[in-house]
């Protein structure tokens, strides 16, 4: 049987009150959770029910490009000021649009980028049982997860991800390898060591952009650079495998990202879309860059001058598609507040509540499925509780 059924007597573990009138999509403990095994379903005629997507949400035609600016890193990060006046003007202005932006001489080594995509091809090639010593849990966000089986019964997304946790600090320089290799076995090392200088690299490359994105909001340069040095931020891989009906379902559902800053390498099979001007587009390939967007983390920082924009992957018949995002975090204790220069009690009142980043997290992984919404709803949530 190509979809194996099974019971489970899980309970989910809410250690915070259920908001108000919230409505979860969470799985309920006696629904049977499907379990996504992609070498067989990549070659099934008909996909199960749970996969496929309300009309309104399927994936449409021809989608059109999005015009994304393309910022040359090369003289900023080198020091050139007219580079960084140049490249935050135009990062300014994409993350008021939509937040998107690629960036291309961005100094992060070819051929570390190129391992990173082919580990991927051989974790996500492993039969299911082999990733499964890499599960991952109820009400955690690392871990190997075959799609959301377990813990959503509908619009669930034809992928597959490997999520681990970096740290930038000192303390943390082998975290990555050290969690690959307890939950794969020893013989990982070398897996664990790519991902642990891949993350190492996001991390490097995503404080270049902190400083840029100071710049371009007139705060001080040194302000968001400091915030994120010591980040504690997640890397996922994202495997995406073919589908016999690609147009009935989505290998990540719409949603914006609840976490601060994404830089994500495509390979060039192509499928990341973003909804701008109430259309989706989509971001072609291009091997040379990062796609780098905004997190709603990032909006409560900015007083909500940049925006964190609706997104979604689509999936294709034939081909495999990869995705490596870095998801910039602040240290657990960091309290997310915009700087005072982007505060006006007049002009510029504050939008969002003082939180920390595990409490969004949370707000995410136990009560609210993520969407575009959820800025938002988590503020009005946070405001009602302390009223
Ligand atoms: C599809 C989803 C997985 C995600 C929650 C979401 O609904 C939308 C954003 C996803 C993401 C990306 C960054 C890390 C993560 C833990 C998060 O906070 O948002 C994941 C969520 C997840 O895997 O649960
Ligand atoms: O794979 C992609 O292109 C997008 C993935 C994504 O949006 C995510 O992992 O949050
Ligand atoms: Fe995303």
């Amino acid at each position: 049987m190509a979809i194996e059924c099974m019971i489970t007597t899980r309970r989910s573990t809410q250690s915070m009150a259920q908001p108000p009138s919230l409505k979860t999509e969470h799985k309920q403990d006696d629904q049977k959770p499907l379990v996504f095994d992609a070498s067989v379903l990549r070659y099934q005629t008909e996909i199960p029910e749970q996969f496929i997507w309300p009309d309104e949400e399927k994936p449409c035609a021809n989608t059109p490009e999005l015009q994304v600016p393309l910022i040359d890193l090369g003289g900023f990060l080198s020091g050139n000021k007219q580079a960084a006046t140049k490249a935050s003007t135009i990062v300014g202005e994409a993350c008021q649009k939509h937040g998107f932006f690629l960036v291309v001489n961005h100094g992060v080594d070819n051929q570390l980028i190129a391992d990173a995509h082919r580990y991927m091809d051989d974790f996500f090639g492993f039969p299911l049982s082999e990733k499964q010593r890499a599960q991952r849990l109820l009400g955690e966000h690392c871990g190997y997860a075959s799609s959301f089986t377990s813990r959503f019964s509908s619009k669930l997304p034809w992928k597959e991800t490997l999520s681990f946790r970096y740290s930038a600090d000192k303390s943390s320089s082998s975290i990555v390898q050290d969690y690959l290799c307890s939950k794969m076995g020893e013989e990982f090392k070398e897996f664990g060591r790519v991902y642990q200088d891949y993350s190492e690299a996001m991390s490097t490359l995503s404080i270049g952009i902190m400083e840029l994105l100071g710049l371009s909001l007139g705060v001080d340069r040194a302000h968001f650079k400091e915030f994120f040095e010591d980040n504690d931020s997640i890397m996922r891989l994202n495997y995406y495998p073919p589908c016999q009906k690609p147009d009935q379902t989505l290998g990540t559902g719409p949603h914006c990202d609840p976490t601060s800053l994404t830089i994500l390498h495509q390979d060039q099979v192509g499928g990341l879309e973003v909804f701008v001007d109430d259309k989706w587009h989509s971001i072609s390939p291009n091997l040379n860059a990062f796609v780098v967007n905004i997190g709603d983390t990032f909006t409560a920082l900015s007083n909500g001058r940049y925006k964190s924009c609706l997104h979604r992957a689509v999936v294709n018949s034939q081909t495999p598609r990869k995705s490596l995002a870095f998801f910039l975090c602040p240290r657990d204790d960091k309290v997310v507040k915009p700087p005072n220069g982007l505060v006006d009690d007049t002009s510029c009142p504050r939008i969002y509540p003082d939180f920390t980043w595990p409490m969004l997290l949370e707000f995410t992984q136990k009560h609210y499925r993520a969407d575009m919404k959820t800025l938002q709803v988590f503020s009005n949530w946070l405001q009602q509780k302390s009223s």
